[in-house]
């Protein structure tokens, strides 16, 4: 049987193919690291554990450092021909900040395509804290950047944050079930126009609109989001 093959500007935007058994074993490590920091917040323990602790932790990276790294250049280099393998799809989303599973600096925040919306959910600890007890604005500024470039999906062409207008309306809980959701607005040329909520339960805690710019190219609806443009604009 011969493998699939992965195309870079294929790849849905913070979704990763089915984890080899080496991605199984990353998200498993990355989610004891993130516990590991989770339980250093305010440790009540004596200089003594915790200087145990720190070189048990020395001797972890210690040993992490002897295995090198995949190259980001040819794992790029083989997904943007469209000769990706499997590990080199799940090396480019895994890793992702906030909603890689394999990243120790995620939740992870999960995202999906809900028909025309983008669909996030998240649960932060208390590494994610601002105000107490609650996230971090910053950190919800991160998590709508990523929910937003999803709607990328819809279009072709890909490109960068250019604008992010922010509105936070209500504290966001720790610990919590939180619910993002974002919707294309309109395409003009280069730019494409988001918005986007974040919900705690029933409440609304921030809105937000910003512009994302195409790196090359103007933005077009997929043919299957084509009814997306508004009557006076042609897909
Ligand atoms: C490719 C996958 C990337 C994954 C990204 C992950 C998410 C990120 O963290 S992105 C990082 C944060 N963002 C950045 O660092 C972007 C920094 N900015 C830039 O590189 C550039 O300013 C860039 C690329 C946005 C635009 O530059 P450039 O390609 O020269 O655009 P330019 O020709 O000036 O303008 C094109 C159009 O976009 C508009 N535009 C330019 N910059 C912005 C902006 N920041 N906000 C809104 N609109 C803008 C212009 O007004 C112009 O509109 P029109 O065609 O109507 O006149």
């Amino acid at each position: 049987m011969t493998e699939q093959t992965f195309n870079y500007f294929d790849l849905p935007i913070g979704e990763s193919p089915e984890p080899t058994p080496v991605s199984e074993q990353r998200r498993e490590l990355a989610r004891e690291l993130l516990a590991i920091s989770e339980q250093l917040v305010r440790l009540d323990a004596d200089e003594s554990a915790l200087a145990d602790y720190t070189a048990q932790a020395r001797a972890l990276r210690e040993q992490l450092e002897s295995h090198g790294h995949r190259s980001m250049r040819d794992i790029l280099g083989r997904l943007i021909t469209g000769q990706g393998s499997r590990q080199d799809a799940l090396d480019m989303a895994e890793f992702e900040i906030l909603s890689g599973p394999a990243s120790p600096l995620s939740p992870p925040m999960t995202l999906w395509l809900d028909g025309d919306t983008v669909r996030g959910s998240a649960t932060f600890g208390r590494v994610f804290m601002g105000p107490p007890g609650k996230v971090h604005g910053g950190v919800l500024a991160l998590a709508l950047d990523m929910l937003m470039a999803k709607t990328q999906d819809f279009v072709t062409g890909l490109g960068m944050t250019g604008t992010l207008n922010i509105r936070y309306l209500a504290p966001t809980p720790l610990n919590t079930e939180i619910r993002f959701e974002a919707r294309l607005n309109r395409l003009e040329g280069r730019k494409l126009f988001v918005e986007a909520k974040v919900f705690a339960g029933d409440t609304q805690t921030v809105e937000a609109t910003g512009i994302w710019v195409s790196a090359r190219g103007d933005y077009r609806l997929r043919d299957r989001f084509a009814h997306l443009a508004p009557a006076d604009q042609p897909a």
